[in-house]
Parts: structure tokens; sequence; C-alpha cells
């Protein structure tokens, strides 16, 4: 294993929002690394600190203390994240209200430069390897939220990451929607050849993944799982 299959590495990363008494610290020195192919789960009550953790290891939020870095990934420089290469879901809604499902998945690559037709096309055949090809003309308010996470999870698909973070994807689903979602989510990173961080509060999630941290009041707690230590 080489620094090159690290693909982010957090080092006693810390959070702190606001000064003074007020201040709160949503996460600790945390220490963590991803490498390419893991599939590693953060379990951990709501406010524990998973949402931040995972800002951090996008590179969405600067830490306060510490430091992260992308070592396998490649950045434009040492302090800025690699956005294109990596892909976020997020907690709830996070479609364009106003696009349909096509051109919200289409959106990243047309961001990034491509044209419309080419990123649509790609979009067409994401929708279509996850089995929601039928979609593609809603929009996101005639969608479940079920329907609108597999798009979000699409939308991740056309942008080709190397690493796949997803906040609580399965949060707000009943048990039989969040399980489908989950296994969508897995099925688009096996399909990418990339690694996957979620945060959820769900241990039945948690257990789908071969590395799982539990994340309690800021920090996180010793590992468990079948590869060993991650930090
Ligand atoms: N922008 C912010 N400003 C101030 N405090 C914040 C901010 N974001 C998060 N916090 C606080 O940081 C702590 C950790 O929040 P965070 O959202 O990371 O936890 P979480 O485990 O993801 O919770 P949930 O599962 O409910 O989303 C909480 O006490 C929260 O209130």
């Amino acid at each position: 294993m080489t620094s090159a299959d690290v693909l982010v590495d957090a080092r006693d990363a810390a959070r702190t929002y606001g000064r003074g008494p007020t201040a709160v610290v949503a996460v600790h020195g945390a220490t963590f690394q991803v490498r390419a192919g893991d599939r590693t789960a953060v379990v951990g009550p709501s406010g524990s600190g998973k949402s931040t953790l995972l800002h951090l290891l996008a590179g969405l939020e600067r830490p306060s203390g510490g430091r992260v870095s992308w070592p396998g990934l490649d950045t434009p420089s040492a302090e800025s994240a690699p956005i294109h290469q990596i892909g976020v879901v997020f907690q709830g809604p996070s479609l364009i209200p106003a696009l349909d499902v096509v051109e919200n998945t289409a959106l990243p690559l047309v961001l990034a430069g491509v044209p419309e037709g080419q990123a649509q096309r790609r979009a067409q055949a994401s929708l279509h390897d996850l089995g929601i090809a039928g979609l593609a003309r809603r929009l996101p308010e005639e969608l479940s939220g079920g329907q609108a996470q597999r798009v979000a999870i699409a939308r991740v698909l056309t942008q080709s990451p190397r690493l796949v973070l997803a906040d609580e994807p399965s949060g707000h689903l009943d048990r039989a929607t969040a399980d489908h979602v989950i296994d969508v989510l897995i099925s688009a990173v096996d399909m990418l050849g990339a690694a996957l961080v979620v945060t959820t509060h769900d241990h039945a999630v948690a257990r789908r993944l071969a590395i799982r941290r539990e994340m309690h009041e800021g920090r996180l707690i010793a590992p468990h799982g079948t590869q060993g230590p991650q930090s």
C-alpha cells in the first residue's frame, strides 16, 4: 500500500463553529484515512459530528485544527480539494427544482464544461445503469424521497469520482427503501471502482460496509471492521 492509495488523509482534523463561550466543537481531532477500494461507515447519533467530518473529507469545510489532504487524488494545489474526483451525496433533497432528472444528473458535467448533449447522454446512461431511466423527464417534485436519492446517486455516478462521500443517504427513508438506496449506492461505487464513505445513525446500514468507525460527541471511537485500524 503506497501513499497514492490513500485518497483522503485527515490528521487530527478538528472543526469548531463560533467563538468564545458559545463555540461548538463539532469534530475533535479526527485521524481518518480512506484508501482506494475502502467501504467505510461512520456511524453515530444525531449531532455527533458525522456531517461535519464528511464535509472536512470533501474539502467543503476547512479544519480549524489539524489538516486534511488528498495524497492519492489530483489536487490543483496542496491547499485545495480535488472536487472533480470527489462525489458527494448530501443529506436531504439536493436536486435543483427547476431541472428535470436528466438535467440534474448531467449538471456536474455541464458545470465542468462538457457540452450539454454529451453530458445528457452520459446522464441517461447512469440513470439506465441504476435502473431509473424511466424517471428521466420528471421534475424533483414528482419524485419520492427514495427516487430522489437514487437520482442524487446517478448524478455522482455521471461525475465518475474516485471517492464517494454519502451523508445519511437513507436517513429519511423507511427500512425497505433505505436498503434499496444503499444497494444502489454500493452498485454505483462498484461500477466506478471508487472508495465509499457513508455517514449514518443506522447500524443496519453501517453493517453493509466492511469498515465501521463510530462517532460520539465529535470524537471518532476505536475502529471496528474486518480490515483493521484505519488510523
Ligand atoms: N454551521 C454550523 N454552525 C454551528 N454549529 C454547527 C454547524 N454545523 C453543525 N453544527 C453543530 O455541530 C455539531 C455536529 O453537527 P453535525 O451536523 O456534524 O452532526 P451529525 O452527526 O451529522 O448530525 P445529524 O445526523 O443530525 O446531521 C452539532 O452540535 C451541530 O449543532
